[in-house]
């Protein structure tokens, strides 16, 4: 389809595919979970209910991406490994970070009531992921390594400070008397002073959960089954095809031979190890920065929405209270995320255009495209009842995927935007008249053939005189797309705040041509570097 002068704008995508034979693991982490878990009055030092959920959601992310072989969690992260050849999303870093932190979030708000029935969700839950690349089976070795003795050295200290705090210390003070103590003498202050004996504590706190695929033969009744193989708490099945298992070391050898598909997805270790190489920890922090001084535009997409839309019986071409939805989302997210001054939004997709000195996330791309995909989705999910009061839901709830691009110059910027739109109103013209010919009775193929090969001007022309409808008097949603962005002032309204300060603003949402020159005259403010 010819599209636009203004195609060259895709140039300034990078590549970001992760190599063979690297191994491609993704770690989600909660976003301000200390605030999350206070609102919700999360247990200290461990609430269990809080954990499962995060362990089905980790269930249904290995239900939904057969390429997902492993996955370790404890407290508010989780580790997902993909098998060594996966080819999913052609290996694309951001695409795949973006997919499991969308869909872990949609997941976690599905979910929340069956833990937390009593419990409104007062906020999204937003959770960053990253790419962690794995060179050798070595490497990943040494990351699990890594994650679980993070997990055990974390809730030894939590439950030394909770329990301290319990007995009336205040943080700081608890904080003061932990200083400097070692594994040996926190064990001990928790024996001698509160009779607790650590290594009875549940091996979900101590050692993290994994879910992990079931073995084809796999022949226990799960679910009344507590123990089995060495040391292994088989706790019960998260899903169809996954288990879930605590084990007190999971990058040993004997752990992976215990479960045949670790062994034939990823490859064996050579040997068990005890200390994890600084050099490695350090590869597993490093994180790709965007240039500075560059206009970000972090687009996401529905990810399979043709399926999404026709399950949930959206209308044809265009729904318009799933557009307001996805509109709906991206006020919520220029709300929450100031330095995000323009947002473009079409069909199941948003750009939302970062100001060009942003420091977000210390322009890390991962940090910023999983943290407004992750709300985004979140938002999607909480907000659907709203705009389909009459529709569930259905399983799997949807995700996008997400990826940064950065453009040097506003011109460039401009002409990214101009190409989604320009975009729209292509794809928009053609579903119309691709859906009219359908209703007046045409296969789904012979709508196609008709179609083929025709100018926008012929399209126009066979709307007019067969249907009898004039393009450009349909709704203004469905030809511009959506542009949203803080309005200008006006006093007679009530307004929340605005970015950096400015108050008195509210975040509006117009339908307007935004190629010419014109919209941008008359709205000089939003791309003003002054922000
Ligand atoms: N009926 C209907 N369908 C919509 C609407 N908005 C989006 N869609 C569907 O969502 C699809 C979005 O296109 P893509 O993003 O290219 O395709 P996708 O199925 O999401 O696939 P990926 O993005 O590659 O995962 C469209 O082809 C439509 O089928 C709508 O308002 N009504
Ligand atoms: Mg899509
Ligand atoms: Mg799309």
């Amino acid at each position: 389809m010819a599209n636009s002068k203004y195609e060259y704008v895709k140039s300034f995508e990078e590549e970001d595919e992760v190599m063979l034979p690297n191994l491609i693991v993704v770690r989600i982490e909660g976003l301000n979970f200390r605030r999350f878990s206070d609102v919700h009055k999360f247990e200290k030092p461990n609430d269990e209910k809080a954990l499962n959920l995060m362990n089905t959601c980790a269930a249904a992310i290995l239900e939904e991406y057969p390429d997902i072989v492993f996955s370790y969690g404890f407290r508010d992260e989780y580790s997902f490994v993909l098998k060594k050849k996966s080819a999913f999303y052609k290996r694309r870093a951001s695409k795949i970070l973006s997919v499991v932190v969308s869909l872990f979030s949609s997941v976690y708000v599905t979910k929340w009531k069956d833990y937390f029935p009593q419990m409104e969700l007062r906020f999204p839950p937003s959770f960053q992921s990253r790419i962690i690349t794995c060179a050798s089976m070595e490497v990943l070795q040494a990351y699990l390594t890594w994650r679980q003795t993070d997990c055990h050295v974390q809730n030894q200290c939590n439950t030394c400070l909770w329990m301290l705090i319990k007995c009336g210390k205040s943080e700081r003070e608890a904080q003061e008397v932990l200083k400097g103590t070692g594994k040996q003498e926190k064990n001990e202050l928790l024996f001698q002073q509160f009779g607790i004996n650590y290594k009875k504590l549940p091996p979900m706190f101590r050692q993290g959960s994994c879910v992990l695929r079931r073995a084809k033969r796999f022949k226990l009744e799960v679910e009344d089954i507590d123990k089995y193989k060495d040391g292994e708490t088989l706790v019960k099945s998260p899903g169809r095809n996954v288990i879930l298992v605590h084990s007190g070391n999971i990058a040993s050898r004997s752990f992976w031979s215990q479960h045949s598909c670790l062994l034939k997805e990823l490859g064996s270790f050579e040997e068990d190890i005890n200390k994890v190489k600084p050099e490695y920890v350090k590869s597993f922090e490093f994180e790709r920065k965007l240039l500075p001084s560059t206009w970000i535009v972090v687009r996401i997409d529905g990810r399979h929405f043709h399926g999404f839309s026709e399950e949930h019986e959206f209308e044809k071409p265009n729904d318009g209270q799933a557009l307001n939805l996805m509109n709906s989302c991206a006020v919520a997210v220029m709300e929450e995320f100031k330095d995000v001054v323009f947002s473009y939004g079409v069909s199941d997709e948003f750009s939302f255009v970062l100001k060009r000195d942003s420091q977000f996330h210390d322009r890390h791309a991962s940090g910023i495209v999983s943290a407004i995909v992750s709300f985004f989705s979140s938002m999607y999910v909480m907000k659907w009842k709203g705009f389909f009061s009459q529709k569930g839901l259905k399983n799997p709830p949807p995700s996008f995927d997400g990826r940064a691009v950065c453009y040097p110059s506003k011109e460039i910027l401009r002409d990214y935007l101009a190409w989604r739109q320009v975009d729209c109103h292509i794809n928009n013209q053609y579903n119309t008249c691709f859906w009219m010919l359908v209703k007046s009775g045409k296969s789904k193929s012979e709508a196609q053939d008709y179609l083929k090969g025709t100018r926008a001007q012929e399209k126009s022309e066979l709307l007019v005189q067969q249907f009898g409808i004039d393009y450009q008097t349909l709704p203004a949603m469905f030809r511009q797309g959506s542009s949203v962005f803080w309005g200008e002032e006006d006093p007679t309204e009530s307004y929340s705040d605005g970015p950096d300060g400015k108050s008195w603003k509210k975040v509006v949402v117009e339908h307007c041509n935004i190629i010419e020159q014109s919209f941008w005259e008359a709205h000089p403010n939003i791309l003003d570097e002054e922000h």
